[in-house]
C-alpha cells in the first residue's frame, strides 16, 4: 500500500506501506500509482515526496512474489510516469533503497538520503539485473564504470559514497522527509527536464569496447558459470550504446531470460534459506525468539594456530574485549604478530584505527577465568581439548560458555569433562576464521537454550551466517565432505587424475575441485583423522587387502602422499606441484602420475576411461545423500540449514543452491537412480547405497525442497 497525504500545503507525500522493508509488492505498486497520478492531478500539489514507513525507504520488488503468477501494475510503466511527471518529484530515502527501491528513486527528478542508508542494485545476487530502468539509468548518471562496478556486484553503498558517485544529491543527518519537504518546495515550478535520466546521454567513455571486453572477461572469471553478472554487463552495454527506449528492449530482453532460469531461482532460494536458519528451534523447545542469549562483552580464545588467531581477529572486529592464550611461548609471540597485523590491514581497508587495545595476550590458561565464553581452538585431539575443558571447567568464573571450535569430534563428550555441560557448545569456524561467513554452533544433548541462543547470537554479531546443528562425527559439513572426498579418490584409483576431477568441480562453480582444496587445507589434518580412526593402521590384519578397511572399500592414496611428506601447499607438494612450500599455483605433478600409475598396476587396477558425467554424479551424489542421512538422523532441521553451511562455508556455487536445492533441480528420482547404479557397481562403498528419506521423499512424489520439511518433521530429531 502507499499512503497519500499533504504536508506543508502544496506537497504530497506518498509513504510506502508494506512492512518490514516496504517490498514493492502488487499492493504496494497499485498505490504508488493510484497516489503519483492523484499528486499529479491535484492543483493544490505542486510538488511530491515519496517515502518508506518506519525509516526505511524501500528493499525492492517484493522477492516472495517472484515465483507465482504476477499481478499489478509494472514496475517499468509505473516509474516512467514518476519521471514524466510535470511536478518535481523528490526520494527520501531512509534506511536502504535497494533494487526497484532505487529505480524508484532513480525515476524521481532528485534523491535525498539520511546519511545512515544504503543504496544498491543487488538484483544481481538474486540472478537478476535492474530491469525496471536501472540498468540504464544509472549508467547515464554515474558513467559506465561506476554503474558496472555496482550492477555487476551488487553490492550496496552507504549514503556519503552515494553521494560522491552522484547517486544522491543531498546527504542528511536530519529527518529525511523533512528536509526534502523543504527541498522540494524550492525546485518547485522549475523545468524537470535536465532531471530526467532517461533523457540524458550516457556520460562518453574513451574506448568503450576494450572497456566492456575487460570488464566482460573479469565478470566471467569470477562468475564461475552464474549467468547473471554477464547479462548485467550487456544490459550496461545497451545503455552506453543506444539510444534509451532500445536500452530497455534490451533490458527487458536480458531479463526474460533471466527472471525464468533455474540460477534466479537457486539464488532467491538462497537468500530466503540465509534467513530461514536465524529462525532456530531445536526440540528442546528452545528457539531464537524466545531463548536469551547472554551478552558477551569479554570473551578468551585458547590455541593461537590459524582458527584461534583468526577467532581473536573476528571477535575483536565485532568490539568483543579478547584473552588470547596460548601455552607455548612461540606461537604466542607469533599470534601477536600476526593478529595485529591482520586488524591494521583490515582497519586500513575500512579507514578506521584498528581495535588492538581490545586484545590481550596471555599465556596462563588462567586468565581466561573472568570471560563471558570461552573458546577452545586447540589441536584437533581428543585428548588435548578434553584435559584443556576440564581446566577450564575449574578455572571460570560461574556462568561462562565454554565452547569448542572442534571441526568434528564429540562435543558431548568435551562436555562430560566440565561441571557445567550445559554450558558447552560447539562454535567451528571454517578457515580463515575472520573472513568465511559460515559458523555451525554444535548442539550437543546437554546444551542449554541459553549457552545456544548465545552462540548463535554472537556468530550473527561477527557477521556469520550461523547454522545450529547436531552433534556427531563431523557435524553436518564435515560428515558430507567425507564421502565426497572419498569417491575423489576412488576415481583416482580407477583411472581419472587430480586435474579431471578437478576441472569437472571447477566448471560445475566450486571455487576449487576437491584436490586442490585439500592442498590447499594441509593433507596431514585428514591423515590424523583416520590415524585416529585406526584407518591407516599399518597392521592390516593378514590376508585382508590393503584397500579394504572395517569391512568397506578404503583407498589408502592420501595416506600413501602424506607418507611422502606430501602435504599440500604448504610443503609445495601434495596432489599438484607448488614452485616452492607455500605456494599457490597448483601444477600438474609428473611425478604424481607415475605414482597413480604404479599404483594401479601394484593393486592389479586398470585405467579406464571417466567421463565428466560419472565424476560429477558420483562425487555430488554421494554428498546430498550424506546430506538426506543427516536430515533423517536430525543432525540439520532442513534443506535450507544443510544448503547455507554448503553455500557459505564450502564454496558450493550459490547459483546452484545448496547440494539439496541442486538435488531437487536435478529429480530426486534421477538422483535415487543414477545412486543406485553406482551403488550396484560399487557395492563396497556404502555412502553409495541411497538413503531412506531419499527413498521416502520419491515415494511421496518429490517434494519440492521447500515442503520437506513436512515429510523429515515425523521422524526423529537429534538438535
Ligand atoms: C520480467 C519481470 C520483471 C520483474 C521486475 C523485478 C524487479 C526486481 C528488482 C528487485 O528489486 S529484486 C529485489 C532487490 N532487493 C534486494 O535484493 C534486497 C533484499 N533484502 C535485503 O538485502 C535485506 O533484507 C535488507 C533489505 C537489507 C534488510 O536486511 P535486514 O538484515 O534488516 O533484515 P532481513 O532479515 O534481511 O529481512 C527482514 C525480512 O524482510 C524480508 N525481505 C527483505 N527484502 C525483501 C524483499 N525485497 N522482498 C520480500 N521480502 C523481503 C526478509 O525475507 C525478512 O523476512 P522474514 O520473514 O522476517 O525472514
Amino acid at each position: 500500500m502507499a499512503q497519500y497525504s499533504r504536508v506543508a500545503g502544496s506537497v504530497a507525500l506518498i509513504t510506502l506501506q508494506n512492512p518490514p522493508v516496504n517490498a514493492l509488492s502488487a499492493a504496494v505498486r497499485q498505490g504508488i500509482v493510484d497516489t503519483v497520478e492523484r499528486a499529479l492531478r491535484d492543483p493544490e500539489v505542486n510538488s511530491v515526496v515519496i517515502c518508506g514507513q518506519n525509516g526505511k525507504f524501500c528493499g525492492g520488488a517484493d522477492i516472495k512474489e517472484f515465483g507465482r503468477q504476477m499481478s499489478g501494475p509494472p514496475l517499468v510503466p509505473m516509474i516512467h510516469a514518476i519521471e514524466a511527471g510535470h511536478k518535481p518529484m523528490v526520494a527520501a530515502i531512509e534506511g536502504v533503497a535497494l533494487g526497484g527501491g532505487l529505480e524508484l528513486a532513480l525515476g524521481c527528478h532528485y534523491r535525498i538520503a539520511h546519511s545512515k542508508a544504503r543504496l544498491g542494485l543487488p538484483e544481481v545476487s538474486l540472478g537478476l539485473l535492474p530491469a525496471a530502468g536501472g540498468s540504464q539509468r544509472l549508467p547515464r548518471l554515474i558513467g559506465v564504470p561506476a554503474a558496472l562496478d555496482l550492477i555487476t556486484t551488487g553490492r550496496h553503498v552507504t549514503a556519503a559514497e552515494a553521494l560522491k558517485l552522484g547517486i544522491v544529491d543531498q546527504v542528511t543527518d536530519h529527518n529525511t522527509v523533512d528536509v526534502a519537504v523543504k527541498f522540494v518546495q524550492s525546485v518547485a515550478g522549475q523545468s524537470m527536464d535536465s532531471r530526467r535520466l532517461s533523457t540524458r546521454p550516457c556520460p562518453s567513455l574513451p574506448n568503450l569496447d576494450a572497456v566492456f571486453e575487460g570488464v566482460m572477461q573479469r565478470v566471467r572469471q569470477s562468475a564461475r558459470g552464474a549467468i547473471a553478472p554477464v547479462a548485467c554487463v550487456q544490459a550496461v552495454r545497451a545503455a552506453a550504446t543506444l539510444p534509451y527506449p532500445q536500452g530497455m528492449e534490451r533490458e527487458k530482453e536480458l531479463m526474460g531470460t533471466l527472471f525464468t532460469s533455474g540460477q534466479a531461482r537457486a539464488l532467491q532460494y538462497c537468500f530466503f534459506a540465509q534467513r530461514a536458519v536465524g529462525k532456530w528451534s531445536l526440540p528442546s523447545g528452545a528457539r531464537w525468539d524466545t531463548s536469551k542469549a547472554m551478552p558477551i562483552s569479554k570473551a578468551a580464545v585458547i590455541g593461537l594456530g590459524t582458527m584461534g588467531r583468526g577467532i581473536t581477529v573476528a571477535l575483536a572486529q565485532t568490539g568483543v574485549s579478547v584473552v588470547a592464550v596460548d601455552t607455548q611461548e612461540r606461537q604466542l609471540a607469533e599470534a601477536k604478530q600476526a593478529v595485529s597485523g591482520m586488524l591494521e590491514r583490515m582497519a586500513q581497508k575500512r579507514g578506521s584505527a584498528p581495535p588492538l587495545g581490545l586484545v590481550h595476550y596471555s599465556n596462563n590458561l588462567q586468565a581466561a577465568a573472568d570471560a563471558d565464553l570461552v573458546i577452545e581452538a586447540v589441536f584437533e585431539d581428543m585428548a588435548l581439548k578434553e584435559s584443556v575443558f576440564q581446566q577450564l571447567s575449574a578455572i571460570c568464573k560461574p556462568g561462562t560458555f565454554l565452547c569448542t571450535n572442534t571441526s568434528g569430534l564429540d562435543v558431548d563428550r568435551l562436555a562430560s569433562h566440565t561441571r557445567r555441560p550445559e554450558l558447552v557448545v560447539g562454535m567451528h569456524f571454517f578457515a580463515p576464521a575472520h573472513v568465511m561467513k559460515l559458523l555451525e554452533v554444535v548442539c550437543g544433548p546437554r546444551s542449554s537454550p541459553e549457552a545456544v541462543a548465545t552462540a548463535m547470537q554472537l556468530g550473527k554479531k561477527m557477521g556469520k551466517v550461523s547454522v545450529a546443528v547436531g552433534n556427531c562425527p563431523g557435524f553436518v559439513g564435515n560428515r558430507m565432505l567425507k564421502p565426497y572426498v572419498e569417491q575423489a579418490n576412488f576415481l583416482l584409483e580407477e583411472g581419472a587424475t587430480p586435474e579431471l576431477v578437478d576441472q569437472v568441480l571447477e566448471d560445475f562453480g566450486f571455487a576449487m575441485g576437491v584436490f586442490r582444496m585439500s592442498d590447499l587445507s594441509g593433507l596431514d589434518v585428514g591423515w590424523r583423522i583416520r590415524k585416529a580412526d585406526k584407518l591407516t593402521d599399518p597392521s592390516v590384519p593378514a590376508g585382508q587387502p590393503v584397500r579394504v578397511r572395517q569391512g568397506r572399500r578404503y583407498s589408502p592414496l592420501a595416506d600413501l602422499i602424506c607418507e611422502q611428506g606430501r602435504f599440500g601447499q604448504k610443503t609445495g607438494q601434495g596432489w599438484y606441484h607448488y614452485d616452492k612450500p607455500g605456494g599457490r599455483v597448483a601444477r600438474s605433478d609428473p611425478w604424481l602420475h607415475s605414482f597413480l600409475e604404479e599404483y594401479r598396476a601394484r593393486h592389479g587396477l586398470v585405467a579406464r576411461h571417466i567421463d565428466h558425467q560419472e565424476v560429477l554424479e558420483r562425487c555430488l551424489y554421494v554428498l546430498i545423500n550424506e546430506g538426506f542421512r543427516i536430515l533423517d538422523d536430525g543432525i540439520a532441521a532442513g534443506p535450507e540449514d544443510i544448503d547455507a553451511i554448503y553455500v557459505f562455508g564450502y564454496g558450493w556455487p550459490r547459483h546452484r543452491g545448496g547440494p539439496m536445492f541442486y538435488a531437487s533441480m536435478v529429480g530426486l528420482a534421477r538422483v535415487l537412480e543414477r545412486l543406485e547404479h553406482y551403488h550396484q557397481a560399487h557395492p563396497d562403498v556404502p555412502h553409495l547405497q541411497p538413503c531412506r528419506l531419499l527413498r521416502r521423499l520419491v515415494a511421496s512424489g518429490s517434494p519440492p525442497v521447500q515442503r520437506w520439511r513436512e515429510v523429515i518433521k515425523r521422524l526423529h530429531s537429534q538438535l
